[in-house]
């Protein structure tokens, strides 16, 4: 693939993926109690990943959805870009059962579409952590019991910016579908040629 050719996905193979992660899931880490997206890549896969994450006869897991965006401020030279997350939305429990007012105790999945950086699933991963430890102060209850994991369809192989802390995970796993080299990735739901994009997609081998 030359440096300036895209990485095209099909929406066949992100299908894949997500089975493929769900088994690994499952099989260390047990069933999550709840999925949470960020978005909006993380929609989708995780969408996906609750298909084959619930047996039959069980009830379905939970997605939350969280909004972080990197801010990109162009003006201001490259070194500036996507440094700063911004949280455009947050958990809210809502009407779920009364006993889920929390992520206390919970085995908890975060899915995103693409590990680039890593300052997004940082952001996710510390702020979520922090609302447990607050949460477990109020209530004065234990957070020994939580853990986090975090899914991704893509890691790019690069220096990141930041690193996932494992006692924050608590036992948790970090998984990514794949590890594609720094290139720029195109996801079938950014497509305005579906049919064309697939082609691509087969073309490269990712259906
Ligand atoms: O590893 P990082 O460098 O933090 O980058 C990864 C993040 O960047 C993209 O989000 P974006 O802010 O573009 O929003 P979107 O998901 O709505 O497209 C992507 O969806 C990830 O969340």
């Amino acid at each position: 693939m030359s440096a300036d050719e895209k990485f095209y996905v099909s929406y066949n193979s992100v299908h894949k993926i997500c089975q493929k992660a769900a088994a690994d899931i499952l099989e260390t880490q047990g069933k999550p109690d709840v999925i949470i997206a960020i978005g909006g890549g993380g929609f989708i896969p995780a969408r996906i990943i609750r298909t084959f994450l619930k047996k039959e006869g069980e009830k379905n897991i939970p997605i939350q959805a969280i909004g972080l965006s990197l801010y990109e401020d162009m003006g201001t030279g490259q070194d500036k870009i996507g440094k700063e997350v911004i949280r455009t939305q947050w958990l809210d429990f809502g009407s779920l059962d009364k006993h889920f007012d929390s992520l206390i105790g919970k085995n908890i999945l975060i899915v995103d579409e693409v590990d680039d950086t890593r300052t997004t699933l940082h952001y996710a991963l510390s702020e979520l952590y922090k609302d447990v430890q607050s949460k477990a102060k109020e209530l004065n209850a234990s957070s020994s019991g939580t853990k986090f994991s975090v899914f991704v369809l893509h890691n790019k192989k690069k220096t990141k910016r930041a690193e996932l802390s494992k006692e924050q995970m608590n036992g948790g796993i970090y998984l990514s579908g794949k590890d594609v080299d720094d290139i720029w990735i195109a996801y079938p739901w950014e497509s305005h040629d579906i049919d064309a994009h697939t082609e691509k997609a087969k073309a490269q081998g990712n259906i």
